[in-house]
């Protein structure tokens, strides 16, 4: 897979370049390539934005340098691409959405800032390759570039030899429409506290079942929404206890 990102701050993605998914780009996994968007200015101040039409605070980006960013990135590559925006305004981008999005061969992600980008670059870019307009939470950020890097790494991870161990990725938190429960690991008692007993019993079946009772109470406390959520076939008798 091949990912670019354009952005004004190049510097905020360095991150990518560090541990897994750094070691993912050096095995040629996954191709990262960060661009500046104030490389397609073309005036003195390298001007990005502009105020918005109809009023109101703060500057929108100028829909020039963003199609001319856009064409220059897409046209280094052949591979099909698609366009993803982060914006607070955006579809929710859950587990399924990094699903979906591992099989793709080419992300470009648009890094915005202040007010925006102009809506017609979306649109005309929507013309001619699918784009994603998606919100990683329901808080405002002063750019995109934080939701690329939560994005990329939930995506990379989901990659093919990416990860050490495949099979984590499968039992993912989510995966299976729950959280995740609790883990422990040595000393078996830590300051006063000890693993639970049954973690230590070796009956698998046993550990199996206290494991999802433990999901689903966590699920049932802190996102009753998706237990709702859950398809009816998905608890079995003894789930339905939470
Ligand atoms: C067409 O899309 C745009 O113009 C995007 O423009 C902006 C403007 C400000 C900030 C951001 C960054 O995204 C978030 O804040 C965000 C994403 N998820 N949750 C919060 C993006």
């Amino acid at each position: 897979m091949r990912i670019d990102v354009v952005t004004i701050f190049p510097g905020y993605l360095a991150p990518l370049r560090e541990a897994l998914l750094g070691r993912a780009i050096e095995a040629g996994l996954v191709e990262v390539a960060v661009h500046d968007l104030r490389d397609w200015t073309h005036d003195v101040h390298q001007a990005v934005d502009d105020a918005p039409y109809g009023g109101g605070p703060g500057m929108v980006m100028k829909p020039q340098v963003w199609g001319e960013a856009l064409d220059a990135v897409l046209a280094a590559d052949e591979r099909p691409a698609r366009l993803v925006v982060p914006t607070p305004a955006g579809r929710p981008f859950r587990q399924s959405t990094a699903q979906a999005w591992a099989g793709e061969q080419r992300l470009v992600f648009a890094c915005g800032r202040y007010e925006g980008i102009d809506q017609r670059v979306v649109d005309e870019a929507a013309a001619r390759m699918p784009v994603d307009e998606v919100s990683i939470g329901d808080y405002v950020l002063v750019g995109g570039e934080v939701a690329v890097l939560v994005m990329v790494e939930a995506v990379a991870r989901l990659l093919p030899g990416v990860l050490g161990n495949p099979v984590s990725a499968e039992q993912d938190s989510f995966s299976d429409g729950l959280l995740e429960g609790p883990a422990y690991t040595r000393p078996l008692t830590w300051r006063g506290l000890s693993v639970p007993e049954v973690l230590r019993s070796g009956h698998h079946g046993a550990i199996a079942r206290w494991r999802r009772d433990r999901a689903l109470e966590r699920t049932a406390d802190r996102r009753p929404d998706l237990l709702a959520a859950l398809p009816a076939d998905a608890l079995d008798a003894a789930d339905r206890a939470f």
